[in-house]
């Protein structure tokens, strides 16, 4: 089946797939695979496969915004992906996750507005267990801190006239923000697939803590680098509970 939006063929899609916003992040992903393979980059969707640790898996970026993001979640599920991973960066509203920290989102405010359009009020967008616990196990095999709790995703980056409630998420327990994950829960659930997310933190969404805003620092870099190496071996790991339950 050809999938017109990724323009790519269903049949080179396979169980496992790691996503994240930047088109760039997504060839850098590549590069840690072996036999990788670029298959299309079409608009912000960029898509490859290769292998980790003997696991074939794709890596595709979804640009910035639910709506787009969830397109190429929809299309890769239907190309048959099971497992989903994203892979991004967030803003924090925690002193104890400061910018170059890891959040594993275990579950997503839907303060955006696509999920609003495919599902009711009150529909949760939550993570796959498994996946949260593979993520948190290999981001602390790495070090550095790694917060792990509920995030938010939103539609604006900038304020407008208008406040986005940092502060009342932050007040509800929320630990950090970013723009796509509660799409790819909603998705995921929808349509019978798992997903999780990893995000490197880039500074502080609490307008009490936020310094100036500069996502392009060393320790966002390294961050970066040990979501992706966190993710890759997460991916091993649930393939590896995957095969062993197949064999049971
Ligand atoms: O780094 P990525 O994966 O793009 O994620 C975050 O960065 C973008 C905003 O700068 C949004 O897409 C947000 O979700
Ligand atoms: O959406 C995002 C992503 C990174 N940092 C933020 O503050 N917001």
């Amino acid at each position: 089946m050809y999938l017109p939006i990724l323009q790519i063929q269903s049949e080179d899609i396979p169980e496992y797939a790691i996503v994240c916003g930047d088109p760039r992040r997504a060839e850098v992903i590549s590069r840690k695979l072996e036999n990788a393979r670029e298959l299309a980059f079409a608009r912000e969707y960029r898509t490859f496969v290769g292998d980790y640790q003997g696991v074939r898996l794709a890596v595709v970026s979804h640009g910035v915004g639910s709506p787009g993001a969830a397109i190429c979640f929809e299309e890769l599920i239907r190309a048959g992906a099971k497992t989903l991973i994203r892979v991004g960066t967030a803003g924090s509203y925690s002193a104890q996750t400061p910018a170059g920290s890891l959040i594993v989102s275990t579950a997503a405010v839907r303060a955006d507005g696509l999920t609003r359009s495919i599902v009711p009020d009150g529909f949760p967008a939550v993570a796959d267990s498994r996946i949260v616990e593979a993520l948190d196990a290999s981001a602390r095999e790495l070090g550095g801190v790694v917060g792990r709790g509920i995030t938010v995703t939103v539609d604006a980056f900038f304020e407008g006239a208008l406040d986005i409630p940092h502060k009342t998420y932050k007040k509800a327990g929320a630990i950090g923000v970013e723009m796509e994950i509660a799409a790819l829960y909603v998705v995921a659930s929808l349509r019978g697939a798992r997903a999780g997310a990893i995000l490197a933190v880039d500074g502080y969404a609490d307008a009490d803590l936020a310094a100036e805003y500069d996502p392009h620092t060393d320790a966002v870099a390294q961050a970066v680098e040990r979501e992706i190496e966190a993710a890759l071996r997460a991916v091993a790991k649930l393939a590896e509970q995957d095969a062993k339950a197949s064999a049971e």
